[in-house]
């Protein structure tokens, strides 16, 4: 496996307050992986840290063995590293396609802008039905639809998406994840944050679970699926 993404022993927080802690992992082209466990315990500010948004205090990042750790966010972006937040942070008073396509800014990701666009289409139909309405207006699954399509515009080596389940209902979940699987047999890499260890078990090729700023487990969604009861007591299962 080639890494594409590479840390070693980072450490991150908010001021005085360490909330990561010498992590490490490596994530292969292609790959799936996912940071599982329960809330507030460095999942978003792992993600936040590898896209620049926050310093590490110590330890290194990089892609493809070019560090990323004291580049500026839309260096990073530059680089290869797409983050779709939590909360989709669209422009509400712009359309589903404006907003989309505010995602291929950089002047690479613009020249590949309609053959991106009909990807997104591809991936979420709907989209493509709603593209002049203005994305205040939409529901939270289309909200979700259109910050996920806008983070694929914009290209890049590595998808970070957090939490992209978050708030919907069941039935939306399943057309997100579908998306996703579609995202993963297309060979995108992916890091994704999922509260829901189970359901992302079954497409994450690794999952790592973070306890308190470390990781406490680290294996395959194999593993996980056929023993769940090893990690009962983390993911309240
Ligand atoms: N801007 C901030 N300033 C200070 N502390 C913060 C800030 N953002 C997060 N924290 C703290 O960092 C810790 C980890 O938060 P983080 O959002 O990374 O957790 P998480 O695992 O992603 O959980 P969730 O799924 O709820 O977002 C929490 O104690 C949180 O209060």
């Amino acid at each position: 496996m080639s890494a594409l993404l590479t840390l070693e022993r980072v450490s991150a927080g908010y001021g005085h307050q360490q909330v990561i802690r010498d992590l490490s992992l490596a994530l292969g082209e292609g790959q799936l992986a996912a940071l599982i466990g329960p809330n507030g315990h460095g999942k978003t500010t792992l993600l936040r840290t590898i896209s620049g948004l926050l310093h590490p205090s110590g330890g290194t990042i990089a892609l493809e063995g070019r560090r990323l750790d004291r580049l500026r966010p839309d260096q990073i972006v530059e680089a290869g590293i797409i983050h779709v937040p939590q909360g989709d942070l669209l422009f509400p008073e712009m359309t589903v396609l404006e907003n989309l396509r505010m995602g291929a800014y950089l002047p690479e990701a613009a020249r590949e802008e309609a053959r991106r666009l009909e990807e997104v289409f591809a991936l979420f139909p709907k989209l493509r039905d709603r593209q002049g309405q203005l994305a205040g207006t939409l529901s939270g699954g289309e909200r979700r639809m259109v910050g996920i399509g806008r983070g694929l515009m914009a290209g890049g080596r590595l998808l970070m998406l957090d939490e992209p389940s978050l708030g919907l209902a069941p039935i939306v979940i399943d057309q997100i994840y579908e998306a996703i699987a579609t995202l993963r047999a297309s060979g995108r890499s992916v890091l994704i944050v999922e509260e829901n260890a189970m359901r992302i078990a079954e497409l994450a090729d690794v999952l790592h679970l973070l306890d308190n700023g470390s990781f406490a487990w680290s294996g395959s969604g194999a593993e996980l699926l056929s023993r769940p009861e090893s990690l009962a007591a983390y993911l309240g299962a």
